[in-house]
């Protein structure tokens, strides 16, 4: 078998929200197709992948680099012991050739994408879900297709006041959803104090708020913040600083005694050990949101959860970013703690299969064969008109 093609298209994700560092109203994300000849049911099994929102389509460096890497290699370099599928890592080191280690930038976002689609396809081949392949090849053997999930949005919008921050929240919890998060960093800390007490009003029992700075703060703010939110029972207090410095998140954590979370913008396995080894992250209460669609896909977030194992961390701290299908279908695979979803934005690329809800914070998975992508039919239509 081999890989006969990588289609690659930049799709608009574009919206008027706003956080406290970026707007989206130029956002995009690229599309991939991995095509390959193997036949199931008369048609050529093909693998699809996305990034997440926040770093924009990686075109360019999929067609200058990683599709003619892939495509030049001997298809029988890239598959696994019994030759009848991809090994994902071969694939990989394939992609990754003549790349120097460190400086990560965006070509991380690139690899995550073809990683995606790859795996998708590697499933498929194999006949099931990615989540029962991941158990069976890294994980305990059986999966837990039930998965903790939390509503992310609460962005900063024009016109939207805290009546309409309130009622977005409440949509979340209508429709299932046990904890959200918002934006704060993009107002004072006044304003943000106030528009957190007005969604924590709506809250009942077993319910809980997250809120997000985006990596906004200096050490000093992110401090006051820290002090001011330390009166309230927030799920977490996320990405205070700059995600790069470590001392600043290990400062913070000597005075904010709730949980933290991080990781979002770390785009590789030595990223992550940076912050593991000098962030000052808990181990009990802290979360890990590394996120594998934007940090060189899963053959890499392997490495994590395994440098992560031997820092003494339970790959049930990790939440990743990115609300995608591909992190659900680890979370269920391999134990994670759980996944974001973004209820109203990004389609069609976020979300679930077709008819799964949220039931006390937890989506359960169906058992299609691959991501799951074919289970969700606004998404797939996209993606098999790329492939086509
Ligand atoms: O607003 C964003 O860039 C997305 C984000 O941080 C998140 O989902 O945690
Ligand atoms: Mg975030």
């Amino acid at each position: 078998m081999k890989i006969v093609d990588i289609a690659e298209s930049t799709r608009p994700i574009k919206s008027d929200i706003r956080n406290a560092y970026i707007d989206f109203s130029k956002m995009t994300l690229s599309l991939v197709a991995v095509v390959t000849d193997v036949i199931r049911d008369g048609k050529p099994v093909i693998g699809y992948g996305f990034n997440s929102n926040g770093r924009y389509g990686q075109g360019g460096l999929i067609r200058d680099r990683f599709r003619p890497r892939v495509l030049e290699a001997d298809p029988a370099s890239l598959l696994d012991d019994s030759g009848e599928n991809l090994d994902p890592h071969k694939v990989w080191g394939r992609m990754m050739i003549n790349e120097k280690p460190g400086g990560h930038g965006e070509r991380s976002v690139a690899v995550g994408t073809i990683d995606m689609a790859v795996w998708d396809a590697v499933a498929k081949i194999a006949n099931k879900p990615l989540y029962q392949l991941l158990a069976e090849r890294y994980g305990n053997g059986t999966p837990n297709p039930r998965v903790f999930v939390y509503a992310a949005g609460g962005y900063y919008y024009p016109g939207k006041g805290l009546d309409g921050l309130r009622k977005e929240m409440e949509s979340y919890l209508e429709r299932g959803y046990s904890v959200v998060k918002m934006k704060i960093g993009g107002a004072s800390l006044a304003d943000d104090c106030e528009r957190i007490e007005s969604v924590l009003q709506i809250l009942g029992p077993g319910q809980q708020l997250a809120v997000d700075a985006n990596g906004r703060f200096d050490l000093k703010t992110a401090i006051e913040y820290g002090k001011a939110l330390s009166q309230y029972p927030l799920f977490w207090y996320e990405e205070a600083g700059d995600p790069l410095d470590y001392e600043l998140q290990a400062e913070l954590g000597k005075v904010y005694a709730g949980p933290m979370a991080t990781g979002e913008n770390l785009f590789s396995m030595q990223d992550a050990r940076n912050l593991i080894r000098h962030g000052g992250m808990r181990p009990d209460r802290d979360w890990l949101q590394f996120d594998c669609a934007l940090s060189y896909g899963l053959v890499e977030y392997l490495r994590t959860l395994d440098m992560l194992k031997e820092y003494g961390w339970s790959p049930s701290r990790c939440i990743p970013h990115g609300g995608h299908q591909m992190s659900l279908a680890i979370a269920a695979g391999l134990g994670l703690g759980g996944n974001e979803s973004y209820p109203d934005l990004f389609q069609p690329y976020g979300g679930f299969p077709d008819g799964v809800t949220v039931e006390k914070g937890h989506v359960t998975l169906p058992a299609l064969p691959g991501i799951g992508f074919e289970g969700k039919s606004d998404l797939i239509s996209e993606m098999r008109a790329l492939a086509s």
